[in-house]
């Protein structure tokens, strides 16, 4: 298994938070932003498939910001989300006041492998852990207040969280044939403008406390 997050705050987060032989051997740091996301992992796999170092998996963690759906429950902050599906959400053209698809067609929108995804939630409910689950956005300009939010909610009435580089990830994985996972710790409210009022030391801690416990024992739940 590769484990991925975009930040190296992230990623101390959880080689504080878990004994250190039981961490993956293989581990990204791929910067934030799909481009450099799916580049780096891109080079990453390249790199370790020539070294006959393939990994059987990807699995993303890290931090998102949850989408307020009017009158529905939605996660809440430091809530863990577990993606069934990614999509580059800004990806088309945006035209009076809509997000809409390219007329052309392009490879956006990605289901994840139900597999794998369903081991993760075995192993974290069975250890008291609630994890909710749905479609992930991937955007490369985060929400920064409601309207924006409102754009890509009326495209993706389902989505649970937002990140900059879920759909990127899988793209890189699917490239190499390689089933992908990503669970995400809410650190904010999309349409939260000010970065000083997410709680990013609290989700990225949260993330730690996810990756222990799924890297606690022997990786039985992996493939
Ligand atoms: O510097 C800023 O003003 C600023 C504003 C918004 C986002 C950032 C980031 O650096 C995001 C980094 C990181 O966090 C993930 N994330 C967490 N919450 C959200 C969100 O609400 N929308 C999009 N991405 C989010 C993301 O995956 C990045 O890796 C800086």
């Amino acid at each position: 298994m590769l484990l991925v997050t975009a930040t190296d705050l992230e990623m101390q987060a959880l080689t504080a938070a878990c004994v250190p032989a039981r961490l993956p051997e293989q581990r990204l740091v791929c910067g934030v932003g799909p481009a450099e996301a799916a580049f780096r992992l891109g080079l990453f796999l390249a790199a370790a498939g020539a070294s006959g170092q393939l990994p059987d998996c990807v699995l993303n963690i890290g931090i998102a910001g949850a989408y307020l759906h009017p009158g529905l429950p939605a996660p809440a902050v430091l809530d863990c989300c577990l993606a069934t599906s990614e999509v580059l959400g800004d990806l088309g053209k945006c035209q009076h006041g809509r997000l809409l698809p390219l007329q052309s067609g392009c490879h956006d929108f990605f289901p994840l492998d139900a597999a794998l995804g369903s081991r993760i939630r075995s192993r974290l409910e069975e250890a008291g852990f609630p994890v909710e689950t749905g479609p992930f956005v991937t955007v490369s300009c985060a929400s920064g207040d409601r309207d924006r939010a409102d754009l890509l909610l009326a495209r993706y009435p389902d989505a649970l969280c937002e990140n900059m580089e879920g759909a990127a990830l899988a793209l890189a994985a699917a490239h190499f044939g390689l089933p992908f996972a990503e669970l995400r710790c809410v650190s904010n409210v999309v349409d939260e403008p000010e970065r000083q009022h997410w709680c990013l030391q609290a989700a990225c801690a949260r993330c730690g406390e996810v990756a222990a416990l799924l890297f606690e024992e022997k990786h039985t739940w992996i493939p």
